[in-house]
């Protein structure tokens, strides 16, 4: 078989199979009926074949383009058989991240700024790179795929894709753009078109080879602490607080230099009240999914309703959308963000929406109370341990606060005089009400994120909320 369309065509008969195994793939609630090609380019012909496909999956009630890079031999070596997805017309195919020769290609392509049929290759404004490192795949729980060219690059392939702007792309451009010194400066793009319109494709980003995730620093942490038979959080050897206060700085510093490059506004009651609907339909939604939530439902439905009936004015900008401990690494510099692109189960174009910077700051005090119960989630009527966690967890919430609280007081005047929204906000925990509920709403999220990708986890945000719904809104 040598026409690429035949060749193609075959191969998105075995993709049905295939993609749900994937970590990335999106859709592992339902079955994929089928895969239809929209676009093929090849980008290396000749053995190996490079080639970059969108192909639109079909599943029961929806249809969404993806994005896949194949590699294709006349013989597969050995180290690629992991990686196989069929054989058309004998040909073995498979995820081209995984051959290093193919990787290679793509960081060229870049260097060149190549233009491939569609594709557009590209580097930011001042930029240029060395060419000739193999990527590798950075291997993590990812919902995109990353390669990692030597100690220098980062290339991640967005894999669901949607027309238009990059959330991702978009924001760190900005922060870039505004100096901003916790993130990965954005080096390059890859851009084609879908249905007519724009997209982006993959976004090349400075590699940070010293990073240790925050998720990993603040899980060894609590590690420690479980292990002590007495000490209490502030006496242990690996206390987390002076991390979290300076991670709560740097949220609250790229808040500001988000706010500076793209504004902010204040949103009314009307936004209010929509934001509150959104967090009351997205509980009724995961109720049908997972039953064990019911017992909780009328509280967190009033903390919704107190949402739902705010008069405002709530002040909202960019933010980051999806922020956790697993979004932050720590470098000998200090705390970077990452992965500006928001919830992945949130349809992309909604992505883009400005928001309260309070969503973030409680995502990040959900990661910290996941940090500290995930490690006691085999021995749930161990009192003294769940105790420890608790108190874990309480001790680096009340850190990150004070941290954004710290520099939120010292916020200067936006160009326009104005004062940035981190200091009309100042201290998180002067909004409750609204922080409750924004907790709550995320660990409504984690309740159906982990139910589809991590069931044996479940029990760590449904745990959270009987907790909130006990609690109220106490920090
Ligand atoms: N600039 C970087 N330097 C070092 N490691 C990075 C960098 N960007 C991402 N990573 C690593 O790659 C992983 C996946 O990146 P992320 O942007 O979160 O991908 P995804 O959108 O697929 O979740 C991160 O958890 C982190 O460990
Ligand atoms: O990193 P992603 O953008 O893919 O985010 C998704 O996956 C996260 C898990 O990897 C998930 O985060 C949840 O688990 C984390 C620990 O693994 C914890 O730190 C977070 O607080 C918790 O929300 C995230 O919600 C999901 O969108």
């Amino acid at each position: 078989m040598h026409d690429t369309q035949d060749l193609v065509r075959a191969l998105a008969d075995g993709l049905p199979a295939w993609l749900p195994a994937q970590r990335w793939f999106a859709g592992k609630d339902r079955p994929v009926r089928s895969v239809r090609p929209l676009h093929t380019t090849v980008l290396l012909d000749g053995d190996p074949l490079l080639l970059h496909l969108v192909v639109e999956v079909e599943q029961q009630d929806r249809r969404e383009p993806y994005q896949l890079l194949i590699g294709c031999r006349e013989q597969l070596p050995e180290h690629l058989g992991a990686s196989w997805i069929a054989s058309p017309g004998g040909r073995p195919c498979y995820e081209a991240g995984t051959d290093p020769e193919l990787t290679a290609h793509l960081l060229t392509a870049l260097a060149e700024q190549r233009h491939v049929g569609e594709l557009r290759f590209a580097l930011e404004d001042g930029v240029s790179l060395r060419a000739g490192a193999r990527g590798r795949p950075i291997g993590a729980e990812q919902s995109n795929t990353s390669l990692v060219y030597g100690h220098d690059y980062i290339l991640k392939l967005f894999r669901r894709l949607a027309p238009g702007p990059s959330a991702d792309l978009d924001r760190h451009r900005a922060l870039h753009a505004v100096g901003c010194t916790h993130i990965a400066q954005p080096l390059g793009s890859i851009t084609g078109r879908l249905h007519g319109q724009p997209v982006v494709l993959g976004m090349l980003q400075e590699f940070m080879a010293d990073a240790v995730e925050g998720w990993a620093m603040a899980t060894t942490s609590v590690r420690d602490l479980l292990a002590e038979g007495d000490l209490h959080a502030d006496e242990a050897g690996g206390d987390f607080a002076g991390e979290a206060h300076r991670l709560g700085r740097a949220v609250a510093t790229v808040h500001a230099d988000l706010d500076r490059a793209l504004g902010h506004r204040q949103a009314g009651a009307d936004e209010l009240a929509e934001a509150g609907e959104r967090m009351l339909r997205r509980l009724d939604e995961v109720l049908l999914q997972v039953p064990a939530l019911g017992p909780y439902a009328p509280a967190i439905r009033e903390a919704f309703e107190r949402v739902r009936v705010m008069t405002g004015p709530v002040v909202v900008q960019q933010v980051h959308g999806d922020l956790h401990l697993g979004q932050v690494l720590r470098t000998v510099h200090g705390w970077l963000l990452i992965d500006f692109e928001g919830e992945p189960a949130a349809p992309i174009a909604k992505r883009v929406l400005p928001h309260t910077p309070l969503r973030d700051v409680a995502g990040m005090l959900r990661s910290f109370d996941y940090a500290a119960h995930q490690m006691i989630v085999d021995q749930p009527a161990n009192k003294q341990l769940t105790v420890r966690a608790l108190e874990w967890s309480r001790r680096n919430r009340s850190a990150f606060c004070d941290g954004y609280a710290a520099v939120a007081a010292g916020a200067a005047p936006t160009g326009a005089g104005e004062p940035p929204a981190i200091a009309l906000i100042g201290d998180p925990r002067r909004h409750a009400r609204l922080l409750h509920a924004l907790e709550l709403d995320k660990a409504i999220y984690e309740i159906a994120y982990e139910n589809a990708n991590r069931p044996e986890w479940l029990s760590v945000p449904l745990a959270s909320v009987a907790r909130m719904t006990t609690e109220g809104e106490h920090l």
